[in-house]
């Protein structure tokens, strides 16, 4: 604290931004989500963190039987690998292993304790397309999720953007613990990017181009999904 009359020269906390996604491919949605989030939000940095395993994507019913074999997703050291390739020209994003170094199921409660503990001293934002943020009542433990981050809801072609669900949670917090976004509405989806290289499809201009070559050099979403090993039961 500036004792002498001066205005204090403490650094202000780092803003990091946290884009958590399973980025079966990572495509040019999620890069634009975070880019506009880092400019409205003045982050310092946005962290990309690949799911380790999806739970709710996995296509099992609660004992771990798999009852959609067409919903495996890829290998974990894919999707991260793309998301690396993705981010390296932008100096202000990075990627995490944290969720795909965690054993079981991904839960974004970990997630924030994992990446509060890395950086103790920063304000995190977590990113949430309007999609996932209309589901996140069916996340482990949401009710504690908004005392451990920012959450910044982005818009989504499809989906309505509002918290209208989460009114009455919301009520008892800071106003600024969920903040709505309007970004470039781009209509690209990863189940949209899979089906089109399953069947020969380009995926060019929806992903990065070394996520296009990446895919094509590790013949991604060419096989049935159930015979690839992905992270459901074999
Ligand atoms: N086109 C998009 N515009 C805005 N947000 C998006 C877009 N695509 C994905 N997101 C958001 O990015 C995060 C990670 O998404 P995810 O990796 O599940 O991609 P997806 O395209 O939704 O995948 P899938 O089609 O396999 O369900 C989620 O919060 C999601 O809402
Ligand atoms: O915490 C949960 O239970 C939970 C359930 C579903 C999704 N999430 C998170 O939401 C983010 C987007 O997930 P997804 O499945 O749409 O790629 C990612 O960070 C997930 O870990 C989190």
């Amino acid at each position: 604290m500036a004792t002498d009359g001066q205005t204090s020269t403490r650094p202000r906390a780092r803003r990091i931004g946290i884009m958590g996604g399973t980025f079966d491919p990572i495509h040019n949605g999620h890069l634009v989500a975070a880019s506009e989030v880092a400019h409205r939000f003045s982050l310092d940095e946005v962290i990309f963190v690949p799911t380790g395993r999806p739970w709710q994507k996995l296509g099992e019913d609660e004992a771990g039987n798999v009852i959609d074999a067409t919903r495996a997703v890829s290998p974990a050291e894919d999707r991260y690998l793309m998301t690396v390739i993705a981010t390296a020209s932008n100096p202000r994003f990075s990627v995490s292993r944290v969720d795909i170094e965690r054993e079981g199921d991904t839960y974004t409660v970990d997630t924030l304790r994992d990446l509060r503990t890395l950086h103790p001293e920063a304000e995190l934002f977590f990113i949430t397309g309007a999609d996932a943020l209309e589901s996140i009542l069916s996340w482990q433990d949401w009710e504690g999720l908004f005392e451990l981050a920012h959450f910044i809801g982005v818009s989504r072609p499809g989906y309505e953007l509002h918290a209208k669900h989460l009114a009455q949670h919301l009520g008892s917090l800071p106003p600024d613990t969920l903040q709505m976004l309007e970004i470039p509405a781009l209509a690209i989806s990863s189940t949209d990017c899979r089906a089109r290289a399953a069947r020969g499809r380009p995926v060019w201009y929806l992903v990065p181009d070394g996520v296009v070559q990446y895919i094509a050099k590790r013949k991604l979403y060419r096989a049935p999904k159930a015979s690839s090993p992905g992270v459901s039961a074999p």
